[in-house]
């Protein structure tokens, strides 16, 4: 029974769900703060529940050595090291929209509150003050919002605002024209956006993009007054820069939910009179706790029982129907990576891989996956399907996909052609009824083998006495053969021979058959099935 972790505070409803799908679970919402304490027990653990506080850093990584997923309750994962993660082959999953609506309702809170000054007004009258005219406000009638960051809780600030009867200004490089026009925001440039809004609210992540988008230097671009709502990430704001427009007078106010650093317990813009803050409770609704808990705890059973993956943020989602479809592809798709990746010498420049018939019609993404990890297992014995397409786009390889209707006489087939500087090699697959991988071509060359753990490639002249010649010499050499293959261009011409043998090859036993006459390469492969 896989066992899963909660190493931070989601709802306890999440502990039943993970029940409910037969995961053992260890509800341990304070552990996630004890760095030593997690690093002492990670390893345990299959799956991984999180929401801020847990820091799984490069340490935690290296000491989870059984995880298999992590999910984040929530939407920023910027508390996991995703790149790590990915190396070791780790699903990271988070909850990109249980959330949003709350985050969202938060930031047009701030902004009213901002507008009207009512935590200030609140403690001065609660202090008996009564101070009527201190407390001037401004509508937000009529008033221009510029949100930087237009995806799911900046759509839905935008919708707020305008039922607040707001004119709303979007800067996002990602945000389309059409897209702007449904939701009803005028689409602009960040300097636009600055020069026109009297409130700006950030709704991006936290990337090398969009850190310090709110500099000094943006800041004073910003229309004189203006107010800043951060509900999304500490580092969008440069906070030094905000607190002397301030001091100035230039920003009329901030209010915000995230610091540069966090838990924030010191902060100089604290001290500034027209400063709302709030602890990073943008997220902090009863609703949105219980739809991010209830979702990640499905997400993680779904993908440890069934393989089923869902909003991962390093591997292309699977749904719970295909899985079993595809699984035989993929495994199939690696097979014919790994023959090709054993075979090539030099260094790979490209792959292609075809999909002809009814393969072409499923989520062909993870057999793509699979396929890169079993071409590059050779060169990287870490590699794993969730960190191949990466380590293929790191390394400058070029991924071409193509998929077609069936035009042969298999029902499905896959085919993998690996590209290096002098030549191209290709190998193609399909299925037996059994689910089993089968070799169907290689290099242009038809057979028929069933690919096996370990097997025998030979390229030699298609010459009487060869067969013999190779049989009697493995036998002399005490390899069993389980099954041999054969395919040649045209009588005479190349000849492939594939044998399945029992067990590997020793370098002296392949190097007796590379010399055996007609031989023109010999290579012990190994497939892991
Ligand atoms: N305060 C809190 O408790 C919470 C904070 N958040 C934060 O809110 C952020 C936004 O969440 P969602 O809207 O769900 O994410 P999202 O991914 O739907 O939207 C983010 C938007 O930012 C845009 N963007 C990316 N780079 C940009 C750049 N350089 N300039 C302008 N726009 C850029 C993207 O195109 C995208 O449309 C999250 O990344 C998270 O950090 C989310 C939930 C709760
Ligand atoms: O879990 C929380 O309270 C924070 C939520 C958040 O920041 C996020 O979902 O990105």
């Amino acid at each position: 029974m896989p066992k899963v972790l909660v190493s931070d505070k989601l709802s306890p409803t999440a502990v039943q769900v993970f029940k409910d799908n037969g995961v053992e679970v260890d509800y341990q919402p304070d552990l996630g703060k004890d760095k030593d304490k997690l690093l002492e027990v990670i390893g345990q653990y299959d799956g991984l529940a999180i929401r801020s506080a847990t820091k799984v850093t490069e340490k935690v990584i290296a000491a989870a050595t059984n995880l298999k997923v992590i999910g984040r309750a929530g939407i920023g994962v910027d508390n996991v090291d995703i790149p790590l993660a990915t190396k070791k082959g780790i699903i990271v999953m988070n909850t990109p929209f249980g959330n949003s609506i709350t985050t969202a309702e938060h930031a047009i809170s701030m902004m009213l509150s901002l507008a009207r000054q009512i935590p200030e007004a609140d403690a001065s009258t609660r202090a008996g003050k009564w101070e009527k005219n201190r407390f001037m406000g401004v509508e937000v009638t009529n008033k221009t919002l510029g949100i930087i960051g237009c995806g799911n809780i900046g759509t839905i600030v935008a919708d707020r605002a305008q039922g607040l009867k707001m004119r709303v200004l979007a800067f996002d490089p990602f945000l389309t024209a059409d897209r702007a026009v449904e939701i009803g925001v005028e689409k602009v440039e960040l300097d636009d956006l600055l020069a026109r809004a009297d409130f700006i609210t950030l709704h991006t992540p936290l990337t090398d993009q969009t850190r310090n988008v709110l500099s000094a230097e943006a800041i004073g671009k910003a229309k004189k007054g203006v107010r800043i709502i951060n509900c999304a990430r500490g580092g969008l704001v440069d906070e030094a820069a905000l607190a002397e427009a301030l001091k100035s007078g230039h920003v009329a106010g901030a209010a915000l939910d995230v610091f540069l650093e966090e838990p924030a317990t010191a902060n100089p813009l604290f001290d500034l009179p027209n400063v709302i803050c709030t602890p990073h409770l943008g997220a902090s609704t009863s609703e949105a706790q219980e739809n991010v808990a209830v979702q990640v705890a499905e997400q993680i059973s779904a993908y440890l029982m069934t393989g089923e993956i869902t909003n991962a943020l390093n591997f292309p989602s699977i749904s719970a129907e295909e899985a079993p479809r595809i699984t035989p592809f993929v495994k199939l798709a690696e097979a014919l990576g790994s023959f090709a990746g054993q075979l090539t010498e030099t260094s790979i420049t490209g792959v292609r891989i075809e999909f002809e018939g009814d393969v072409a019609d499923l989520n062909t993404r993870p057999m793509v996956a699979a396929a890169l990890t079993g071409a590059l297992k050779p060169l990287l014995a870490d590699v794993n399907m969730v960190s191949a397409p990466q380590i293929a786009k790191d390394r400058g390889m070029q991924v071409e996909t193509i998929t077609r209707e069936q035009q042969g006489a298999y029902d499905s087939y896959i085919r993998f052609t690996v590209i290096t500087e002098r030549q191209e090699r290709s190998v193609a697959g399909t299925l037996f009824a059994s689910g089993k991988p089968r070799i169907i071509q290689v290099k242009g060359i038809n057979m028929e083998a069933e690919v096996t753990p370990y097997m025998l490639y030979v390229t030699n002249l298609d010459k009487p006495g060869h067969i013999g010649r190779l049989g009697t010499l493995l036998g002399e050499l005490g390899i069993n053969i389980a099954n041999f293959n054969l395919g040649r261009t045209e009588q005479g011409g190349d000849a492939i021979a594939l044998v399945s043998i029992d067990g590997t090859l020793t370098d002296d036993q392949l190097s007796r058959i590379s010399a055996l006459e007609d031989v023109k390469q010999a290579k012990a492969l190994k497939f892991n099935l």
